[in-house]
């Protein structure tokens, strides 16, 4: 596969293996282990009725308005739920039911699959556990275009259904992406001319790239001692997730707080990646989300997140700058953007920050 940024920055900054190899989590259904219990803080404990309390918005794709209302949710949430995004359901079906045959094999045929320190590639703890002294209940499975290689050492005999159906979701996934990206900008008033560089001609080396990651969180003997996915917001420019029907997914909210993204069936949950906050010159949110954990639901999600051409540089859009406005951040490569996140996780704004001296220690 060719160099990718995501491949190139976990070659720059290698994952230790106790911060890749997940849990026997069937072993440990009585009681959480030390190792994954963490001190959760009770400031901030979530809304006492979550069907009651205040959430992202819902956008129908086919609105008349869609324009103006992708523009406010991005502004005040950095994160919104789309119907009428035409992925089809069975494809969406096909997609979860081959993600939870994958995370129901046992461990060690999964290890089979393990990612290498210095790969982003398939079985693994999140990308974000070395940031945590206690670990996070949860696994995943990273693909970028065809996963053969990984799959076959799955199912040495019975792949192809698995790599065709990650496949067929990952193009639908990328023209979808890339109709959301193009409201988003025109919603900032700016043109597809505007944003040329952003999807150049495919059949050059300068395509966009992107990452489907499968989450899955199994049931857990003290949800309210153990994290599923740590807060964090997510170093793409767009990242679209589908959240199946079960619980668990929070984004943060200034005067909310936590607010739980509730599952609708057959939507899918967009959210403003940092990049995307850099382009908009700090005005549209990239949020703040995590994944708290249920005792009697084993939730899968599936996240592609999506990123500009290896070799553009990232910086806020002209017309997001003027004297009231300066630009925030300096220019940044995606590889580069990721490089200064793995160094300095929820801090790599700062990082890059105009005016910020720059640091690699
Ligand atoms: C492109 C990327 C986003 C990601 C970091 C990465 O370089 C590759 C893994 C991605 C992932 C998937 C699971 C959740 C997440 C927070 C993590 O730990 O690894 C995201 C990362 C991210 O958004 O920063
Ligand atoms: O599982 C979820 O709903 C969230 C996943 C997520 O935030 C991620 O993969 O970055
Ligand atoms: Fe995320």
């Amino acid at each position: 596969m060719m160099n990718s940024s995501i491949s190139e920055s976990f070659k720059s900054h290698p994952v230790q293996l106790n911060r890749i190899i997940p849990l026997d989590f069937k072993a440990h259904a009585i009681k959480l282990p030390d190792s994954h219990t963490w001190t959760l803080s009770t400031d901030n404990p979530p809304p006492v009725d979550p069907f009651t309390s205040e959430s992202v918005p819902v956008i129908d794709l086919d609105d008349p308005n869609v324009e103006s209302l992708t523009r406010h949710a991005c502004e005040q949430w950095g994160m919104f739920q789309v119907t009428n995004h035409g992925i089809r359901i069975d494809l969406l079906i096909e997609l979860e039911f081959q993600t939870r045959r994958l995370f129901s094999l046992p461990l060690e045929q999964k290890l089979h699959a393990v990612r290498s320190p210095e790969d982003f590639a398939g079985y693994g703890l999140p990308r974000i556990s070395t940031f945590f002294p206690k670990l996070m209940w949860s696994e995943g499975f990273s693909i970028m275009g065809s996963q053969v290689e990984h799959a076959s050492k799955l199912w040495p005999n019975d792949h192809t259904k698995f790599c065709d159906v990650m496949e067929e979701y990952e193009r639908e996934m990328k023209d979808l992406t890339e109709r959301i990206l193009g409201l988003m900008l025109r919603s900032l008033g700016l043109t597809s001319e505007d944003v040329k560089w952003l999807k150049p001609k495919d059949g050059g080396s300068r395509r966009s790239e992107a990452l489907l990651h499968l989450n899955s969180y199994p049931v857990c003997p003290d949800p309210s001692h153990a994290m599923g996915l740590a807060p964090h917001t997510d170093s793409s420019l767009l990242t679209l997730l589908y959240q199946s029907c079960t619980n668990g997914l929070q984004v943060h909210k200034e005067n909310i707080g936590w607010a739980p993204v509730h599952p609708i069936a057959g939507a899918l949950v967009v959210n403003v990646g940092d990049l995307m906050h850099i382009l908009s010159n700090g005005r549209f949110k990239s949020p703040m989300h995590q994944v708290l954990l249920t005792k009697s639901c084993h939730r899968i999600s599936m996240a592609y997140f999506y990123g500009p051409p290896v070799d553009v540089k990232i910086s806020p859009l002209m017309n997001m700058i003027d004297h009231k406005h300066p630009a925030l951040y300096r220019p940044v490569t995606w590889k580069e953007y990721l490089d200064a996140k793995a160094m300095h996780f929820n801090q790599a704004f700062e990082f890059i920050r105009n005016d910020v001296h720059i640091s690699n220690k």
